[in-house]
């Protein structure tokens, strides 16, 4: 189009066709000499509008990267940085590192959490979605050949796209595929090739997105470190766990830990033939210039240099096994030192624990003591929260422990959520979903809980140590593991709702028509169909009562009135959630001065126990409060929906619970006030809802004057 517009122009300031009055030969010539010059003029439009194009993207690359990158520190030696020169960090170049000098680290690759750009918001100005996409690229040879042809064909078809954006500029497709360098695949043949390529991806896939994906909202992750080993396949791996890592636009800077600094070298030239174009910073340390007084911070710290990706024989760990004894001071070391580098708030560390021998494997007790010392190394170092998933490695005999530990205890929640959840979070967190082959949100719900190998492996071995006896009795005994078939259970034929013994305010309650040993189930068969308000939910539904004033008066109000008044509160993951039975068993009324006979049984009753403590005391406690529990985590659910008797209980009496843990521990106290009160005759929510329905609203603002008894306000009921 362009060739025949120039062309146009041309021939206007050429003599007519109509004017041809010279000879055919002359006429010919004249006519060709037309199509020299207009193709001449459009090669040379063509030519300026690639030049004022590129003029154009350099200069608004440099205003990206300018503006992303103002906070960024200065790295320095030691460091092989994707800024070649970091006072004037160039944009959309292809790195260039390994010529750094060699002077010693003295300054922080990142920056103090004070001036950094780390809020964890989309800056003004800061790399938006296009921005980012336009400015992180990370493509192999193959994938660069094949977009520079593609440039071509579109400044072919449209030359002024080049001038637009830089998004137009620089858009490349997140790749596909991964790309493995051609290191030592090339000794493999195409299928091994192919085999080795999808399993490291697979492991890549099952090591990034979990984490990364359960950042908490406000949290993500900006800055991330990874370390490995020197094994065969660092290459490959660090190429795909650093495309993985792309795929969050969150990420500003990414820290590579290698051996030495020549290992430094050699790793960051493998990156640079990767990385076209970058607004993050990534820098390549070596480990031995890592320590504790370095004054820097990640979020999620990868740390691969024990994983074994590619089975070996079990020969090696035989050796590995012999070293075991020296490895502790490491590991504990290591562990702190990335304690104290990783941020509060959101702070994690992924690792590898090994392969999951089967539990009768003659190896297995040696293995599965170093795993746990792993472990032990990470709650020594302070981690709060421990989680251990298996990944399924083709070909491998048997899977790989992958260790998830946060710094902080409200993080294991994120990891804790419905599938639902997890697919937001993929979409609304990663710049291209559809480029991952193997981790999905089904994926992730497969890896929330803890396997139940992990669980008996955990029992196997703390049954034989001399633990206090919350451990063993809360965790490892039978108690522990699900529904226990020799506990009778009382079906909920055996039951039924009548007017209540415990006070006159106190309405319905339920009884029994038969004899109730202690320690039966009470009616499961319904209570397995309880209603969990999960923590989200609950979250959700308590900020709508702090946010919109007029919540109580609206319909849906019922939803909070339903888990508030017939609901008890739990802490599993240290957020609140709510349970409500789902059938008579919602009626059972409170025991009042301990005359409970099913739920907790406790010494102290709403009466006796001392508030002024704070706390609440630890046999009302519905979390466990250990970072690594994987038995417990597997049966929270049994436990937040079994009810079982602890005295004997004769037909025609009354069934009580008690009440006192109903408020979790972050409303334990309201929840005794509320119940001294309730014992002392005062109308139960429940009354009080009731009476303000049926005599009108008078009544209804009467008690809305009330003190407000449970959490969330609902003084108007
Ligand atoms: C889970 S419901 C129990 C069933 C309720 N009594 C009914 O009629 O629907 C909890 C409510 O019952 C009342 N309640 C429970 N135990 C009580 C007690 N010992 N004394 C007075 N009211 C009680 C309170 O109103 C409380 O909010």
């Amino acid at each position: 189009m362009l060739t025949a517009a120039t062309a146009l122009a041309v021939q206007e300031k050429l003599p007519k066709a109509d004017d041809d009055n010279g000879s055919p030969i002359e006429n010919k010539m004249k006519w060709q000499y037309l199509w020299i010059c207009s193709e001449v003029a459009s090669y040379r439009f063509f030519l300026l509008n690639i030049l004022f194009g590129s003029i154009l993207c350099f200069w608004m690359g440099r205003i990206v990267v300018s503006e992303t990158s103002a906070s960024f520190s200065i790295p320095s030696s030691n460091v092989q940085s994707s800024f070649s020169d970091p006072q004037q960090q160039p944009p959309q170049i292809v790195v260039s590192v390994g010529t750094s000098q060699a002077v010693s680290w003295n300054s922080s690759p990142f920056p103090p959490e004070s001036q950094s750009n780390l809020q964890r918001q989309p800056q003004a100005g800061g790399p938006s979605l296009n921005r980012w996409i336009s400015n992180v690229i990370v493509v192999g040879e193959e994938g660069r050949d094949q977009e520079a042809s593609r440039l071509d064909d579109e400044s072919d078809s449209t030359s002024t796209a080049a001038t637009t954006t830089t998004a137009d500029c620089l858009r490349l497709p997140l790749p596909q595929n991964l790309f493995v360098p051609e290191t030592s695949f090339q000794l493999l043949d195409q299928k091994e090739q192919g085999l080795a390529a999808s399993r490291i991806q697979y492991f890549q896939e099952l090591v990034v997105h979990p984490v990364l994906m359960t950042m908490k909202e406000d949290h993500q992750a900006e800055r991330i470190a990874i370390v490995l080993d020197d094994g065969i396949t660092k290459k490959e791996l660090l190429t795909g766990l650093v495309q993985q890592i792309l795929n969050y636009p969150s990420i500003r800077h990414i820290l590579v830990v290698d051996d030495s600094p020549k290992d430094c070298k050699d790793t960051w030239i493998d990156l640079s033939q990767l990385v076209v174009s970058t607004s993050v910073a990534m820098e390549c340390v070596s480990k031995e210039s890592l320590s504790s007084s370095l004054s820097f911070q990640v979020d999620v710290v990868f740390l691969l240099d024990d994983c074994n990706v590619f089975d070996r024989d079990d020969d090696d760990d035989d050796d590995d096994d012999a070293q075991a004894g020296g490895r502790e001071d490491d590991l504990e070391e290591s562990m702190r030192l990335w304690f104290q580098h990783l941020s509060p708030e959101s702070g994690s560390l992924v690792t590898c624990l090994g392969e999951t021998l089967p539990l009768h494997h003659p190896r297995a007790s040696l293995h599965h003591k170093e795993r746990l010392e792993k472990i032990d190394a990470l709650e020594d170092a302070d981690f709060q929260r421990i989680v251990e998933y298996d990944i399924r490695l083709a070909q491998s005999r048997y899977a790989q422990s992958i260790v998830v530990a946060w710094k902080n205890e409200t993080s294991l929640a994120q990891w804790r959520m419905n599938e639902a959840h997890y697919v937001l979070r993929m979409h609304s967190r990663l710049v291209d979903p559809s480029s991952l082959s193997w981790f999905d949100s089904a994926t992730m719900v497969s890896l929330k809980y803890p396997s139940k190998h992990s669980a008996l492996r955990f029992c196997q071995w703390t049954g034989n140590l001399d633990l206090d006896d919350d451990l063993s009795e809360h965790l490892c005994t039978e108690e522990g593991h699900g529904y226990d078939p020799y506990i009778r259970n009382i079906p909920v034929d055996d039951l039924y709702v009548g007017k209540s013994q415990a006070g006159d305010h106190a309405g319905r309650g339920v009884f029994t028509k038969v004899d109730i040993p202690t320690s039966s189930y009470l009616a499961l068969e319904t209570t397995v169909h309880s209603i969990i308000y999960e923590w989200p939910t609950t979250e959700l539904y308590n900020d709508m009562q702090d946010s919109i004033p007029d919540v109580a008066n609206t319909k849906g109000n019922i939803i909070f009135v339903f888990a508030e008044a017939y609901g008890y509160a739990q802490e599993p993951w240290n957020m609140a959630q709510d349970t409500v039975m789902s059938h008579l068993l919602n009626f059972v009324n409170h025991g009042c001065n301990g005359t409970a006979n099913t739920g907790d049984f406790t010494n102290v009753t709403e009466f006796t126990v001392d508030l002024d403590l704070g706390e609440i005391p630890d046999v009302l406690q519905t979390k466990v409060d250990i970072p690594y529990a994987p038995h417990f985590d597997r049966d929270h659910v049994k436990f937040d929906t079994m009810t079982r008797t602890f005295r004997p209980i004769a037909a025609g009496e009354e069934i009580y619970d008690n009440y006192m843990s109903f408020g979790g521990e972050s409303h334990f106290q309201e929840m005794v006030e509320t119940l001294r009160q309730e014992c002392s005759g005062s109308f139960g929510m429940v009354e009080k809802y009731q009476m303000g329905r049926k005599v009108g609203s008078e009544i209804h603002t009467a008690n809305a004057s009330l003190s407000n008894m449970f959490r969330g306000g609902t003084d108007e009921l």
